[in-house]
């Protein structure tokens, strides 16, 4: 039997997978490195990212073509908004950071970029190319909660943000869009397949850069 769509997008972006966990930000949450400063920027920076991420899923939901993954992508706009939130409003507060503090700190270069092209990819394209660009948000955070897990670190706050992507039940969420993914990858034309293809492999890339961007404290140069 030829191989799932899943394992194909994933062969793709084996590679960038291994480099973001040995990315020093990946790899400071466990042996508790990364310092503060850091790991404030990137929780700053992922509540910008998840306002558009969320809008990105609407998109995705309204182009769904069955009832049971629109209301699949309706009900993971919800878990974006408001469970994310509330992990990053505790995180935050414990980080020393308010809510008029972090409205206040701008955008930056890559959060504008990812967000930017993912709003474009799930308005412009298919459902297939829609659901492609958004799907490296939800798989590699699975697969990194996994992989940070078995090592566990020794900063609770770190450890809370992992327990968040590694549990069971965020898991099962990956697994419903992955069956999608297959479903989707099986019936592609030879175009429409190399476009899932490259924008998988779009926002593989944009999640490195993100964890990069946080690791450099990244800024608008001008
Ligand atoms: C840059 C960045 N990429 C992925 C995630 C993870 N994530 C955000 S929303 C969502 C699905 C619905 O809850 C997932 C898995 C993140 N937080 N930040």
């Amino acid at each position: 039997m030829a191989e799932r769509t899943r394992e194909l997008l994933w062969a793709d972006i084996s590679q960038i997978y291994r480099q973001i966990c040995e990315h020093p930000f990946v790899t400071g949450l466990t042996d508790g490195s990364l310092g503060q400063d850091r790991f404030r920027h990137y929780i700053v920076q992922d509540g910008h990212y998840l306002r558009a991420y969320a809008r990105a899923l609407a998109g995705c939901a309204a182009k769904a073509p069955v009832e049971s993954e629109l209301m699949m992508f309706a009900e993971h706009v919800g878990v974006a908004i408001a469970a994310e939130a509330e992990l990053h409003a505790g995180l935050l507060a414990e980080l020393g950071l308010g809510a008029e503090q972090v409205a206040a700190l701008p955008v930056t270069p890559t959060t504008q970029a990812y967000a930017s092209y993912l709003l474009a990819a799930t308005a412009s394209g298919s459902y297939a190319e829609a659901v492609a660009a958004v799907l490296p948000c939800y798989w590699i955070y699975a697969r990194v909660g996994e992989h940070l897990q078995r090592h566990g670190s020794p900063e609770p706050l770190f450890q809370r943000w992992i327990d968040t992507y590694a549990g069971q039940e965020y898991q099962a969420v990956v697994e419903a869009v992955l069956t999608v993914t297959d479903r989707l990858g099986a019936h592609a034309s030879a175009a429409e397949w190399e476009l899932m293809r490259r924008r998988f492999h779009t926002s593989a890339r944009y999640e490195w850069m993100f964890f990069d961007a946080a690791y450099r404290l990244e800024d608008w140069p001008v």
